[in-house]
């Protein structure tokens, strides 16, 4: 069942936060009779990594791209760095950085002119050379776009996407079609630029993913945030039960228990030794996400 967090309409909500890196109120969008994004309140803090998750159609991307300036929107307050989208102008598109799903990486021009053009948009960008070493291309700068790997290509998205300086990056599925290895260089990759200040709206159908990088996850449901928590915390996460795990007389054994440490104290002196295959779980976040989404989208 859904804990719906989102006001029913917007004069219900309390005004947008200019401070906020994002601020959403009773946001609506309609494709004919539908309301697809249906009164959705949101705030993102300078700062932060959030992640937006929510089972496809969900309105992740419209959502998205109306903070972008990208879509109108049919109702409701919007703020992305102080700036209402529908009215944002040259300098507040230049504050930020868009990675789309399909980039530019099928250019005849090599990674390094890529770069230096998009460069050339912005009144501060990054050194071109210096926004490569981030990503990890700078063996690669002299090649052709279309010659990197699915992995090399997104990382260009992601060069492109931040060498204008922004200071609010959308991030849309990032590491869709990566490796293990090339996910978690792409993670460090983010956290970098965290360390630089820079906010990131991340969408994303990897919920280890979210797990990992964001600071706050927001899940939408049928147009509206279901809920906002940080990722240990979503779906009352932090203090479901635990369940315990071990084996005794050759059987796997489970005990659910709201007292971990002392079960697991109790249970320790009843072994000899070390007790078998003991292990300690938690809910995943998959676990309460698909809770939270599992009546209907
Ligand atoms: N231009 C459009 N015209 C009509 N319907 C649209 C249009 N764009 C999106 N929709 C519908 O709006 C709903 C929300 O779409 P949206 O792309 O925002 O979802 P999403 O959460 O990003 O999904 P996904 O995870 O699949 O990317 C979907 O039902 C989609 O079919």
């Amino acid at each position: 069942m859904i804990r719906s967090t989102a006001a029913a309409s917007p004069q219900h909500s309390s005004p947008p936060d200019p401070e906020a890196a994002i601020s959403i109120r009773g946001l609506v969008k309609r494709y004919g009779d539908r309301a697809v994004v249906d009164g959705l309140d949101l705030d993102i803090h300078r700062g932060e990594i959030f992640a937006l998750l929510g089972p496809n159609g969900a309105g992740k991307t419209t959502t998205v791209e109306i903070c972008e300036g990208y879509r109108d929107r049919d109702g409701g307050e919007v703020r992305v760095l102080g700036v209402d989208p529908a009215k944002g102008g040259r300098s507040w598109k230049a504050d930020l950085g868009i990675v789309l799903q399909s980039g530019a990486g099928d250019s005849q021009l090599s990674v390094r002119e890529l770069l230096t053009a998009q460069a050339s948009y912005f009144a501060d960008p990054r050194d071109p050379d210096e926004v490569l070493e981030l990503v990890g291309l700078t063996d690669k700068a002299g090649a052709r776009g279309r010659t990197l790997s699915g992995g090399q290509r997104r990382r260009l998205d992601v060069a492109l996407g931040i060498v204008g300086r922004p200071r609010l990056l959308f991030l849309d599925e990032p590491t869709t079609g990566f490796d293990p290895e090339a996910r978690r260089q792409f993670w460090a990759l983010i956290r970098s630029l965290r360390e630089l200040g820079t906010t990131m709206l991340l969408t994303t159908h990897y919920l280890d993913e979210a797990e990992e990088l964001a600071d706050r996850v927001g899940v939408i449901a049928r147009g509206q945030l279901a809920e906002v928590a940080v990722p240990t915390a979503l779906g009352g996460r932090g203090t479901a039960p635990a369940v315990v795990s071990w084996t005794e007389d050759g059987v796997r054994r489970h005990a659910e228990t709201a007292t971990p440490t002392a079960f697991v104290a109790e249970l320790a002196a009843h072994f000899p030794g070390e007790v078998p295959d003991l292990a300690v779980s938690r809910p995943s976040l998959e676990d309460v996400y698909l809770t939270m989404i599992g009546d209907g989208s």
